[in-house]
């Protein structure tokens, strides 16, 4: 029995560190996940039951992807299902900013429920949610991240209560997105969230702009705002605002993110191409995660 998911990265309006409250929308890149389920006669008694894999990071840390097949599998698991093996792939690269985890948790979700032909047995927020719950039990997480997650599974922009696990809003935009990923790694898990606390009134301005449909103006604002909270560089922030109106930060960083017209983001990139990294163009995305 096999499955097969995709699902989007994303980009940040609102990051939830300061208020539990954030915003996130799908972008088109990809990390795919493949789930394979065994019967007890198919597996040897001294393996692991389940097994993740990352393809092109051995040392990294499988625990994610295989606590969410654990968590499918106790939920909608057939008796006769004893192991699983679990491969994402991505273009999407780790602890970015760019929500690698949201992206490889929803895939996994949904890859485990195809393998068990169950992909109508849960909604797709709820297929979120358990990817959340997992991401919380591992610890790759601060708030939990339903931002991302549902931005990552439903695709377009989404407002979320990170407490509540609840979606405030959700919306479909067609933008063209700039991405700037430095050649560093930070993991959300590791975020000052003390520091992103005291920035909370300018991230209760920004969710009521995101809720109004401003996210241009939210996210810049967002990224003045976390750009000082985590310490992170307001330069590439201030050379894309010469062009465009939203530019952040992205998750916890390093990766920044801007949207606009094409021919000011191609002018952005210029600019953000003479950093260290990596710049590149895409679109936003609204079919969120998907089976292949
Ligand atoms: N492609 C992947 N396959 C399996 N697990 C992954 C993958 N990408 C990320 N993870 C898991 O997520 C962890 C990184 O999570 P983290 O939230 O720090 O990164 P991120 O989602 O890229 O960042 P941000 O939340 O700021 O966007 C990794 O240690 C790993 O456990
Ligand atoms: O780990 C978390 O809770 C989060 C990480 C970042 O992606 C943030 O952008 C997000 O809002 C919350």
């Amino acid at each position: 029995m096999q499955g097969k998911a995709a699902a989007p990265a994303a980009g940040t309006v609102l990051n939830a560190l300061a208020t539990h409250r954030g915003s996130a929308f799908a972008i088109d890149e990809y990390t795919h996940a493949t789930v394979d389920l065994f019967t007890e006669a198919e597996i040897d008694d001294d393996e692991e039951a389940i097994v993740g894999e990352i393809a092109g990071a051995p040392d990294a840390d499988t625990r994610l992807i295989e606590t969410c097949v654990e968590y499918v599998l106790d939920a909608h698991g057939e008796p006769e299902v004893a192991g699983a093996v679990v491969r994402t792939e991505s273009d999407v690269p780790m602890a970015s900013g760019l929500k690698s985890s949201s992206a490889a948790a929803n895939a996994t979700v949904m890859a485990t429920l195809d393998a068990l032909d169950g992909t109508d047995r849960m909604t797709r927020e709820d297929m979120a949610r358990l990817g959340v719950m997992a991401a919380r039990d591992v610890g790759v997480t601060a708030t939990g991240a339903f931002d991302d997650a549902s931005a990552s599974m439903l695709g377009g922009v989404t407002v979320t209560d990170n407490d509540a696990d609840e979606l405030l809003a959700r919306d479909e935009i067609d933008w063209d997105v700039l991405v700037y990923t430095p050649p560093e790694q930070a993991f959300s898990a590791d975020a000052d969230v003390r520091r992103c606390e005291h920035v909370a009134p300018m991230a209760r301005l920004v969710e009521d702009l995101a809720l109004d449909g401003d996210y241009e103006r939210a996210m810049t604002v967002n990224g003045l705002a976390f750009c000082a909270a985590l310490d992170f560089d307001s330069e590439p922030l201030i050379e894309a605002m010469r062009q465009v109106e939203g530019v952040s930060l992205s998750g916890t960083g390093p990766s920044y993110v801007a949207v606009g017209p094409r021919p000011a983001l191609e002018q952005v990139q210029v600019y953000w191409e003479q950093r260290d990294g990596n710049t590149w163009l895409t679109t936003t995305q609204t079919e969120g995660t998907h089976t292949l």
